[in-house]
């Protein structure tokens, strides 16, 4: 199946994954909404914030720990890894009040910034797509 190729997956991201602040801001950009669930964010200009070190951490922190469950993919044996970490992230952003919706939103933004790099093609699509159907079946679990 295309989420075999979680190699390519991992190569493609390896290209992109220094791109944290550009990453949030594509997403926050798209869906101001998103932005209003962060108290340190809610309600200040993006422009003025994407350059704060306050947002840099932020998006390091988000990217980051996309890198860790690209990582762990494609070995058996981190599949309780990669579903306690999935978990937890769904059950952490429901108790924030984050709903499957803005994750579908968050989801379509940060698609329209990987699809706009130029090592993206449809190998790496089936590869990418295959594999998030899964992690994004674990989060919404964790989130509903
Ligand atoms: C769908 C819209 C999302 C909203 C509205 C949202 C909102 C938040 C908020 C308000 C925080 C706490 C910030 C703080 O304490 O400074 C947070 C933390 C975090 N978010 Fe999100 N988030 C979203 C999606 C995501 C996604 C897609 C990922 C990763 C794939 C992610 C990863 C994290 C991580 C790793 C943390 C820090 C650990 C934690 O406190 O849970 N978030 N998020």
């Amino acid at each position: 199946t295309p989420c075999d190729d979680f190699k390519i997956m991992q190569e493609a991201w390896n290209t992109m994954k220094n791109e944290e602040v550009e990453i949030l801001y594509t997403v926050f950009k798209a869906y101001p909404d998103i932005q209003a669930k962060f108290p340190q964010f809610v309600g200040k200009d993006l422009e003025t914030i994407k350059g704060t070190a306050e947002f840099a951490v932020h998006a390091t922190r988000i990217v980051s720990f996309m890198t860790e469950v690209i990582s762990l993919l494609g070995n058996p044996d981190n599949l309780p890894a990669i579903m306690s970490l999935l978990s937890k992230l769904g059950k952490d952003h429901k108790g924030r009040g984050i709903t499957v919706k803005q994750f579908d939103e968050f989801h379509e933004a940060f698609h329209n910034f990987l699809h706009t790099h130029s090592v993206w093609n449809d190998n790496v699509d089936a590869a990418w797509h295959c594999n998030e159907k899964e992690i994004r079946k674990v989060i919404n679990a964790n989130l509903e």
